[in-house]
């Protein structure tokens, strides 16, 4: 049997590995003439990687290895902060001659062996760099994109709009930008951070350009979701897109390595619970809040009235992990003894096995890309509240373009003295868990359609085999 090997290159953050891997997983559990190698990279600030990628590999009967690329020193860490989407390019690019070497001595391996061929590499977004690897030992090169349709329509709306009027970074106004892929006008305020600092602008540019020099982008979509935006990408100059989404881990197979006691405590408490009693909190792998912040949440979760599990994280955590504890102190005064049996408060909750328990009716989320697909799929709606990254583009997209979530914030301020005000957390929290609306029709409505488009027949799975054949 003719075999194809497929080289994967995901970026270690959580939003990007998991997502990635679990593209591996259904790949290689779709047809098995094919194997995958990925290609590890590590940073001090991603101490779950080890675990995730051991776990998807242990569950692949040996036909997901892992390679660890050497460690080589990171750009400055002061930069993640301020520049995330730049520190991770300049750590992607100083390994580049490594991935060379490693992927050089896969093909090698395959000298004697005509049965296996090396076809391709797939690189996560941040990883395009890699892409002249790709070309200089003429394999096909592939983006995995852990966002959407919207986010790529912007993307090559950047590669070509901006690239043509030689644009500088955008200014936060309230203008608005006519993006081919969206319904309505883009609002500035809506695009991703870095498009507000010329390093992470330039960074985006970049990354932008080099979209059209692969032979196909997999999105992590579905047609049914994003038929807009799919419609525009398709055809075209553009290397074809596949939408193969949604890639969620619904059987929990990337092991992050979190404690399992605390996810066994939760998990028991939701069962304790009402059907669609409880408002979920949680912000992705990330999201912190200032003090102040914290007290307005909590003064706007007791307001609503409504039972709530809600993942914390106080102060900005300089790493993937979520180890601070949360001082009792940080809460309004006796917040804790009031809310004692209606709320649960954690660091980090098991997300998708709690979106997937009857006891949760709504989802307040800083709208990262797996969240929402998580959330649409167990048919739980979103109050939108962005805080990083292209979140304040997918908010936009699930409340004004599709109509499936209730607005909180769509931009995202990161000037810590604008609070998001507790009279307004609550008045959120009710509309989502309030009886029955349109939003929550239309979510449920989502929800099978995201599920179809999985099953055999769906666009996702017919998108998924014409990528598969290409390596054949
Ligand atoms: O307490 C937690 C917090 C997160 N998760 C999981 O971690 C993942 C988080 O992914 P996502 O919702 O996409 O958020 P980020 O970690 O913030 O993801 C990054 O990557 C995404 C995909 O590219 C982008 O959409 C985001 O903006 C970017 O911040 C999801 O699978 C969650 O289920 C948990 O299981 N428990």
């Amino acid at each position: 049997m003719k075999t194809a090997e497929l080289i994967f290159i995901p970026t270690p953050g959580i939003g990007h590995l998991v997502s990635t891997l679990e593209f591996a997983k259904l790949l290689i559990d779709r047809d098995d003439r094919i194997s995958i190698t990925v290609l590890v990279m590590k940073l001090p600030t991603t101490p779950h990687v080890d675990a995730c990628t051991k776990s998807i590999a242990a569950a692949s009967q040996s036909r997901i290895k892992l390679i660890d690329l050497p460690q080589v020193d990171p750009p400055p860490l002061e930069f993640i902060r301020r520049f995330p989407e730049y520190f991770i390019t300049l750590f992607v690019e100083s390994q580049v001659s490594n991935v060379r070497k490693v992927v050089s001595e896969i093909i090698g391996s395959h000298d004697d062996d005509d049965s296996v061929r090396v076809t391709g590499l797939v690189v996560d977004f941040f990883c395009v760099s890699m892409i002249d690897v790709a070309n200089e030992l003429s394999l096909n090169s592939y983006v995995y994109l852990t966002s959407n349709a919207g986010f790529l329509n912007f993307m090559m709306y950047l590669a070509t709009e901006h690239m043509i009027s030689n644009g500088t970074e955008f200014e936060s106004s309230d203008s608005e930008l006519l993006i081919p892929g969206f319904v309505n006008p883009v609002p500035v305020s809506v695009l991703p951070s870095c498009s507000f600092n010329s390093n992470g602008y330039t960074t985006l540019i970049k990354l932008a350009r080099r979209f059209k020099d692969v032979n196909g982008i997999l999105v992590n979509t579905f047609s049914g979701l994003e038929p807009f935006a799919f419609n525009l990408l398709s055809g075209g100059p553009n290397p074809p897109v596949f939408t193969v989404g949604p890639v969620v881990d619904v059987k929990g197979q990337a092991n992050l390595d979190f404690d399992e006691a605390q996810s066994e405590k939760i998990m028991r408490w939701l069962d304790d619970q009402p059907e669609s009693s409880v408002v979920f909190l949680c912000f992705g792998s990330k999201g912190s809040f200032s003090q102040p912040q914290v007290k307005e949440i909590a003064i706007g979760l007791e307001l609503s009235e409504y039972n709530f599990l809600w993942c914390l994280r106080v102060s900005p955590p300089d790493n993937d992990v979520c180890n601070q504890s949360i001082n009792d102190d940080i809460f309004p005064e006796g917040f804790l003894e009031r809310i004692r049996g209606r709320g649960m408060i954690c660091e980090w909750a098991p997300q998708v096995d709690v979106l997937a328990h009857k006891a949760i009716g709504g989802f307040v989320s800083h709208c990262g890309w797996n969240s929402i697909l998580e959330s649409l799929w167990y048919g739980v709606p979103i109050v939108t509240w962005p805080l990083y990254a292209e979140q304040q583009l997918n908010a936009f997209k699930i409340v004004k373009e599709l109509g499936l979530a209730v607005e909180m914030r769509l931009d995202s301020r990161r000037d810590q003295r604008d609070l998001v005000m507790a009279n307004e957390i609550a008045k959120a929290v009710r509309c989502v868990m309030d009886g029955d609306s349109e939003i929550k029709r239309k979510v449920k409505e989502m929800a099978e359609i995201s599920r179809k488009s999985v099953m055999d027949g769906g666009s996702s799975f017919i998108s998924i085999r014409q990528f598969i054949d290409l390596n054949f």
